[in-house]
């Protein structure tokens, strides 16, 4: 399909084309994963190419009520043709081959998402993740062919991040043999889940567990919510729509409320715990956190979508830089194509680079994946923390740098990378909340450290370590790690990039030829060069050590960073009397996010009066510098020293408390921009979430139930196309 010739193909990208040093299809088979798996992929391409409907009207174009009810007759066109691939299928890899095809050639038909991801990404994962062999038999069929449409709601108004933190209760009743479900709060109320607003009529509940007057803590059950027949929610529930949102705006992403309602004793998923039926509680899992597995299943898939997301912001961007042309450099000659100019090299080459990193890494994260649930078949539980670990980080690294990456590609594109048909702003609006869900960026992280820490633990008591993590203990030996250039560079490089190098090598040291080894290796090279000058700053601070500290006195060190604890500052703490939940205001890594907005508001009003007074001067300096890097900087120091000195002189009138906090905003600005590059700010309120009363969830609800898809229980397009597709007459 790829080979055959286009009509009209613009002059420069085929120039372009031509300059390429290596054979295209090469490279082709190698990402997707050897010829026969390339000519598998066409064959499956070109039949859906053939029978699904395109849209008539852009997606975008339609009314919020429209595009759902488009997003519900392509997906049960799509669901069609896959159900039937799917059931041709006999083994386990050619499975996963198709449903990645499926996946990659889906996005095709949508703007937005399709109402069934969560069931294809989470339901039937967790079916086979959570179920017993006997509940697998029953469920997983009717799942994969589509007879029931599933979603996961485990994320509450109140919780997402903190699951043990969750509301809901699964109460069981030995008398009947059932569990009762309850919301008991606003705050319990499920909220989130893909699919649940109207399209889903079974649903995976994460809810505490209840039995003979004892919390087991949380569990998933598997629980029908909506009629078969008539698609209206079951007595008992409130379900409904959550309202607009940045993107996935045809997910259907809805709250569920239970009120006393019954499910049966085998709801309970039961792989790794199970409650008779008497009501004793029977634990079966060998690791208590066994029952988190489909957010680790879904954090390493995720490492995949953010590559194909990321290559098809970078293949716009790039083809629409060999195409674009601006600006005369030289009088009477042709305006250059901005893929020429090096600023715009510098805002692209990187985002391909950086596909591939995150393709050789999520090949190699899979495999990972899928040994150490084979040794957890086997009672082995040993590889689970560093696959957490490892998920964790990638996760979060890759969805955060995948939008930004995004955003360049965007800006890349000037004005017309603006318009929702270039497709960056959906793209975009896709990924970052891929930062968010699944686990929030700096949660991760943080689930990370504390395995790192752990790690570090067991390196100074001398115990072996695993080879991912074993750089701890070389980095102890401060020759290897030295302060030089190169000795923090050869640290970054074993820490950050190890296995994207090792894997890319790996990856392409057979088989391909030399213009293909050539091509991977520069953009390895760019990879690790890019990252090593970006994050410099950061390498140096981690030697800010006391266990590493030139005159090697590390226990006076840690015993005078020990007293300046705020801890140590009081005798007995306040939790010892009273354990509230923390304020998420209260974690220093979310100040560090909100507060640098508060000053920068302050820092642009002052300086915008001050601008306005002296605009020609300054416009002339700020056109000063060669590089985006030098006017950058200089418009920060043009913000920092207006804000330093126009603050001082509105500040004298004020009372002294005033003063101090205006003063520390000064110094926070100043500070943050010292170390970061970029911040957020948010003018205009108009916000649920911010709201001057604090009265979050009951707007969010409030607003949730003005949502017009709620106005009707059940949508039409069931009628016209869920319905008769579930019962096979389409
Ligand atoms: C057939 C048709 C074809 C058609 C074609 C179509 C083809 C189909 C293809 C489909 C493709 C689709 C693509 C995907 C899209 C999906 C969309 C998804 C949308 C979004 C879904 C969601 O968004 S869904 C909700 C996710 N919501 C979270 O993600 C909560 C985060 N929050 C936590 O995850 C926990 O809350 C958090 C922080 C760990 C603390 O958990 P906690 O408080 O219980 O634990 P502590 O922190 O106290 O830690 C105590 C010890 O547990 C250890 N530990 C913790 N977790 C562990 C773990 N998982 N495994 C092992 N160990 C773990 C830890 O390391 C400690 O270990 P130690 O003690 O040894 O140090
Ligand atoms: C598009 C989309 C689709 C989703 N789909 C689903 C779905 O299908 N099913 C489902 O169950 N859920 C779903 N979710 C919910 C999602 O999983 C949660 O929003 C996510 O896990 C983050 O949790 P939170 O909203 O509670 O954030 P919060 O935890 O409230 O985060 C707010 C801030 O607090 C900070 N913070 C929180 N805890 C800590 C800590 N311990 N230390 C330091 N900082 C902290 C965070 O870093 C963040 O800055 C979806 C969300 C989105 C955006």
């Amino acid at each position: 399909m790829r080979n055959k010739p286009i009509a009209n193909v613009n002059a420069d990208l085929l120039k372009e084309r031509k300059n390429c040093s290596f054979d295209i299809e090469e490279l082709t088979n190698l990402i997707d994963g050897g010829k026969n798996q390339t000519a598998r992929r066409r064959e499956i391409e070109n039949m859906l190419l053939k029978n699904m409907p395109f849209d008539i009207i852009p997606e975008e174009c339609l009314s919020a009520k429209e595009k759902y009810e488009n997003a519900v007759r392509k997906s049960v066109a799509l669901n069609k043709i896959g159900v039937e691939l799917v059931s041709q299928v006999t083994k386990a890899k050619e499975l996963s081959d198709l449903t990645l095809t499926l996946r990659r050639v889906s996005d095709a038909y949508f703007r937005e998402v399709t109402p069934f991801l969560l069931h294809l990404g989470m339901f039937i994962p967790t079916i086979l993740g959570q179920c017993s062999d006997e509940q697998v038999a029953h469920w997983l069929p009717l799942a994969m062919q589509l007879k029931i449409i599933g979603t996961y709601a485990q994320t509450e108004l109140g919780h997402g991040t903190f699951i043990r933190g969750l509301e809901t209760t699964a109460t069981y009743d030995e008398r009947t043999e059932e569990f009762v479900l309850n919301s008991p709060t606003l705050s319990s109320s499920k909220w989130w889940a893909g699919g649940l607003g109207k399209t889903a009529n079974h649903c995976i509940v994460v809810a505490q567990l209840y039995t003979k007057g004892e919390c087991y803590g949380t569990h998933p059950f598997i629980v029908q919510i909506r009629d078969m027949d008539t698609h209206m929610p079951l007595k008992g529930l409130k379900v409904g729509e959550i309202g607009p949102r940045l993107g996935f705006q045809t997910a259907d992403n809805g709250f569920l409320v239970f009120d006393n309602f019954r499910i049966p004793r085998d709801s309970l998923m039961m792989k790794h715990a199970k409650v008779l039926k008497d009501g004793t509680y029977v634990k079966i899992a060998r690791h208590s956190k066994l029952t988190y597995g489909t957010m680790i299943f879904v954090r390493v898939l995720l490492v995949s979508e953010m590559a194909f997301n990321l290559s098809k912001a970078v293949t716009i961007a790039v083809r629409y830089s060999a195409v674009r042309r601006q600006s005369e450099l030289k009088p009477n000659e042709p305006e250059p194509q901005v893929l020429d100019y090096l600023t715009q090299q510098h805002k692209l080459f990187i985002s391909i680079s950086t596909v591939y990193a995150f393709q050789f890494t999520s090949n190699w994260l899979m495999k990972t994946y899928h040994t150490v649930q084979a040794n957890m078949k086997h009672g082995n539980t040993d590889a689970l923390p560093e696959l957490h670990a490892l998920s964790s980080c990638l996760k979060a690294i890759c969805t955060s740098d995948c939008s930004a990456a995004i955003e360049q590609c965007r800006f890349a594109c000037g004005g017309h990378g603006y318009m929702i048909s270039s497709n960056l702003p959906s793209l975009y609006a896709f990924t970052t909340a891929t930062r968010t869900y699944e686990g929030d960026y700096t949660v991760l992280l943080l689930q990370t450290a504390r395995f790192l820490v752990k790690t570090w633990e067991q390196v100074e008591l001398g115990n072996a370590v695993t080879p991912m993590v074993a750089y701890l203990a070389r980095h102890q030996n401060r020759e290897a790690w030295d302060e030089s250039p190169e000795g923090i560079i050869r640290a970054f490089e074993a820490i950050a990039a190890g296995v994207y190098q090792t894997e890319s090598v790996r990856s392409v040291s057979f088989g391909q030829s030399d213009a293909i080894k050539d091509v991977m290796k520069q953009l390895s090279d760019l990879y690790l060069l890019y990252w090593s000058l970006e994050r410099t700053g950061d390498l140096l601070t981690t030697l800010k050590s006391t266990l590493g500290s030139y005159d090697g006195r590390v226990y006076e060190r840690l015993m005078e960073e020990a007293l300046k604890s705020p801890l140590n500052q009081e005798p007995v703490n306040e939790s010892f009397h009273n354990e509230p939940e923390p304020q998420v205001m209260d974690f220093v890594s979310q100040q560090h996010k909100l507060f640098i907005g508060i000053a920068s508001y302050y820092s642009y009003s002052m300086t915008a009066l001050w601008l306005w007074d002296i605009l020609t001067k300054v416009t002339s300096e700020l056109g000063v510098g060669k590089t985006d890097r030098l006017p950058e900087s200089h418009g920060r120091a043009v913000f920092m020293s207006v804000f330093n000195s126009e603050m001082e002189k509105s500040v004298s009138s004020l009372s002294a408390p005033l003063q101090a906090v205006l003063r520390q905003l000064v110094e926070l600005y100043l500070y943050y921009w010292t170390l970061e590059k970029r911040g957020d700010l948010l003018l205009v309120l108009q916000s649920t979430l911010g709201s001057y009363d604090g009265r979050v969830y009951e707007r969010l609800m409030e607003e949730a139930l003005k949502n017009p898809p709620n106005k009707e229980p059940v949508n039409e397009s069931f009628h016209k196309y869920l319905k008769p597709f579930i019962q096979g007459k389409l």
